[in-house]
């Protein structure tokens, strides 16, 4: 075996200089980010201002090409940077949009998106109170005085406890987080008199903050009642979307339904086809592997979950059946060895796609290189 030469040593002990004041560096810009949150929660001002991200970025950007850095280095470590300073901000609280409001009940608030709700509102200053399955007996008494009732259960289970929910004060806030709109929506607005509105996070319940995260908003009644709550929303660093209930559950049957059954068949697929994961590993070209943890990631989660998310999606399943017949055609395409069909159908696809499949290309090139990063092989 060679020796370490002497040369190369003494250039590691200098890296590992420049690596320890990076360290400190960054040590440095966490505390700033620190007192950030503190003065932003004082002053009620969000924590994700994307304008100041890209005038800082873009000045990053310019000093790093005159320092003979590459720019994409820079802005990969500071957007790295701010990820940490949105988790950092968020433990700093924030500050109570409404300080006049009463308890916030979470109506299953003891699962894992309604934990999340919980902790959020709770470091905004508000009484929260949580409803549990076990809790139905004590419902009238959790529920007095609530200025929100958040429902964020099951989806299977959504409309019949809104139906359960009795005696809400009159200007009390009622919505939902179920991953469909049209139905709780439709529940929540007989159920109750006053302000109502539906939300979809789409996101889990695993992130770290809700900077840059999308809520859906649909809304039922009196919009003017429950904007508070958005701005709290807001002011934790959500994007709020607004859309009817109808538009939002057409879109979810490709978001979500197609998107999860198709990982199903295919993870199906690996299995009965008793594929050797550990080989495809392996061999696998860096968006083989992101494929495989896209799909791979399914099936370390709850099947109930999933299996009520496809079938609470309107027509999810005759678009599964149009998806089949498609699926069939391109292969018979193939099988009659038609090349020019197959390279014809696939033009038409990419001028479907447009300009949207150069910006894709782009995005995943990223993702990869971020993956690849990750990558240790012996
Ligand atoms: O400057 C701010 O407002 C910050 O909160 C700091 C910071 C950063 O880490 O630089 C973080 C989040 C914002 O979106 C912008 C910048």
């Amino acid at each position: 075996m060679n020796e370490t030469p002497e040369a190369l040593l003494r250039l590691r002990d200098k890296i590992d200089d420049v690596d320890q004041q990076l360290l400190k560096l960054l040590a440095e810009r966490l505390q700033l980010v620190a007192e950030v949150g503190e003065v932003k929660s004082e002053h009620g001002l969000p924590i994700y201002v994307p304008s100041r991200e890209a005038a800082m970025l873009a000045k990053r950007r310019q000093e790093a090409e005159a320092l003979g850095v590459p720019a994409d280095l820079i802005e990969d470590i500071l957007r790295r940077a701010m990820r940490e300073s949105y988790s950092s901000e968020k433990d700093t609280g924030f500050k109570t949009v409404n300080p006049a409001a009463g308890p916030i009940v979470v109506v299953g608030g003891n699962g894992q998106l309604g934990r999340l709700f919980v902790q959020m509102f709770e470091l905004s200053g508000y009484e929260v109170k949580v409803l549990g399955s076990k809790d139905w007996d004590n419902a009238s008494q959790i529920l007095q005085g609530a200025s929100v009732v958040m429902v964020t259960v099951p989806i299977a289970k959504t409309v019949g406890i809104i139906e359960q929910l009795e005696a809400l004060p009159d200007d009390c806030i009622l919505c939902d987080l179920t991953s469909t709109k049209t139905e709780p929506l439709k529940a929540m607005l007989a159920a109750h008199s006053g302000p109502v509105v539906g939300l979809h996070p789409m996101f889990g319940p695993d992130i770290s903050s809700f900077a840059k995260q999308v809520i859906v908003v649909c809304d039922g009644r009196n919009t003017e009642k429950y904007q508070w709550l958005l701005d709290q929303f807001a002011l934790w660093g959500a994007k709020l979307k607004q859309a009817s209930a109808e538009s939002h559950d057409e879109a979810m049957r490709l978001v979500q339904a197609m998107r999860h059954f198709s990982s199903f068949v295919y993870g199906l697929h690996l299995k009965s086809e008793d594929a050797d994961i550990e080989q495809l590993l392996a061999f696998s070209s860096p968006i083989y592997r992101l494929e495989l943890a896209m799909v791979g990631r399914l099936f370390a989660q709850d099947p109930a979950l999933y299996a009520d998310i496809i079938l609470s999606s309107p027509d999810a399943l005759t678009m599964f059946r149009r998806y089949i017949e498609r699926f069939a055609e391109a292969v018979t395409c193939l099988e009659n060895h038609d090349r020019e069909g197959f390279i014809r159908q696939f033009s038409d696809v990419a001028d479907w796609f447009g300009q949207y499949a150069q910006q894709f290309m782009g995005e995943s090139k990223q993702m990869l290189l971020v993956a690849h990063d990750r990558r240790h092989i012996d």
